[in-house]
């Protein structure tokens, strides 16, 4: 199995690094008055191995959508049908990702990995496109069962990582993975908990909006997965299986790919930074091709966000999902590369 082979991840280009701040701290801007964009455009840089960095034109997101058998265990706002037609809805370009990734020129394309419907009334063409990595309807509740078979994990892994591959082929200079699945906050945030050696009470959040009762039953739901897991969470892709999904494999899958070909990712909410916690732990330094695109309202992305030493570029009090995060924060990273190629060196003023 490709997965279980550690390859040895390269580091964005050291060489380019010191080049670009070398650059950054000649522009004609008081220095450090830059703040993190200096810091963004530098990272731009070593990504891409040049200097000026180039524009970012191509930024694909794709959206892994699932469900998730403890939905039906009281943890969300909202009934598991909601995911099928969000799909729709994103499909129609309806959604609020859809709205922001017209707004900042982001190609979206959506993918059903564990959705719990067949789509039967969609065209051929569509419904093929959208299920063409499809690996089963529906995941385990992962309080009373594993997630995934250890093939289904393998095989979700490598969806994901064939789909980065599709998408860095195509052109895209940075890549986006964005969410939908009523319930996923549960499995992602079983998942930091894993990650991090945490208990329940630390990463559960209120997802959709739920109250106080739902959340004392989501906190239970995650503190039997991590229990009826055990040891199994030491392992980062036994994480997966045991307390994940499919459409979380393939966000992994899709994520470690991207950093294992050094093509950046700007990240999203619980469910993009649990997978990229899921990634590093698989391949430790995967996290180095990835910047955080803002902070979500649930604690088990901030955790995973600090344990990444990743800090959020937008903080908005957002938790959408669907990557709408990230893709609101494209514009700062297109305003860090612009700065750094752009604005003049200070020895050019003449003053
Ligand atoms: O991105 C986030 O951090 C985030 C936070 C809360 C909710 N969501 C979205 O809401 C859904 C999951 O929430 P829940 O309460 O059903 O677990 C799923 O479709 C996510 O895209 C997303
Ligand atoms: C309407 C709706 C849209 C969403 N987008 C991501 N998660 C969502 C959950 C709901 C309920």
């Amino acid at each position: 199995m490709g997965y279980l082979a550690r390859v040895t991840i390269q580091t964005p280009r050291e060489d380019v690094r010191s080049q670009a701040t070398e650059r950054l701290g000649a522009l004609a801007t008081p220095p450090g008055a830059l703040g993190r964009l200096g810091e963004l455009a530098v990272w731009a840089a070593a990504c891409q191995g040049e200097v000026p960095p180039r524009p970012i034109d191509h930024v694909r997101l794709v959206i892994f959508a699932g469900d998730h058998g403890v939905a039906g265990h009281g943890v969300s706002a909202f009934p598991p049908a909601i995911t099928g037609a969000m799909v729709r809805t994103f499909l129609a370009g309806r959604a609020g990702v859809n709205a922001l990734a017209t707004a900042h020129g982001v190609e979206v394309r959506v993918l059903d990995l564990g959705v719990d419907e067949d789509f039967d009334d969609l065209d051929a063409t569509t419904r093929e496109a959208l299920t063409e990595h499809k690996i089963r309807r529906g995941s385990g509740a992962v309080h009373l069962e594993d997630a995934l078979t250890a093939e289904e994990t393998s095989r979700a892994l490598e969806a994901g990582a064939a789909v980065a591959c599709e998408e860095i082929a195509a052109g895209a200079q940075l890549l986006i993975s964005g969410d939908m699945g009523i319930g996923n906050t549960t499995p992602a945030a079983a998942m930091v908990a894993a990650g991090l050696g945490l208990p329940a009470s630390e990463v559960t959040g209120r997802g959709t909006g739920i109250g106080d009762e739902a959340m004392r039953a989501k906190a239970e739901v995650i503190s039997q997965a991590l229990t009826r897991a055990g040891e199994r969470a030491d392992d980062p892709i036994e994480t997966l299986a045991a307390l994940g999904s499919a459409d979380l494999a393939a966000t992994t899958g899709f994520l470690l790919e991207a950093a294992r070909r050094g093509t950046p990712v700007l990240l999203d909410g619980l469910m993009s930074v649990a997978c990229a916690l899921t990634a590093d732990r698989i391949e430790p330094g995967a996290a180095q091709w990835y910047a955080a695109g803002h902070r979500s309202t649930e604690p088990a992305q901030s955790v995973a966000l600090e344990k990444l030493g990743l800090v959020p570029l937008l903080d908005l009090d957002l938790r959408l999902g669907e990557g709408s995060g990230a893709v609101a924060a494209v514009p700062v990273v297109r305003s860090a590369v612009a700065l750094l190629r752009d604005v003049a060196l200070l020895s050019e003023l003449g003053a």
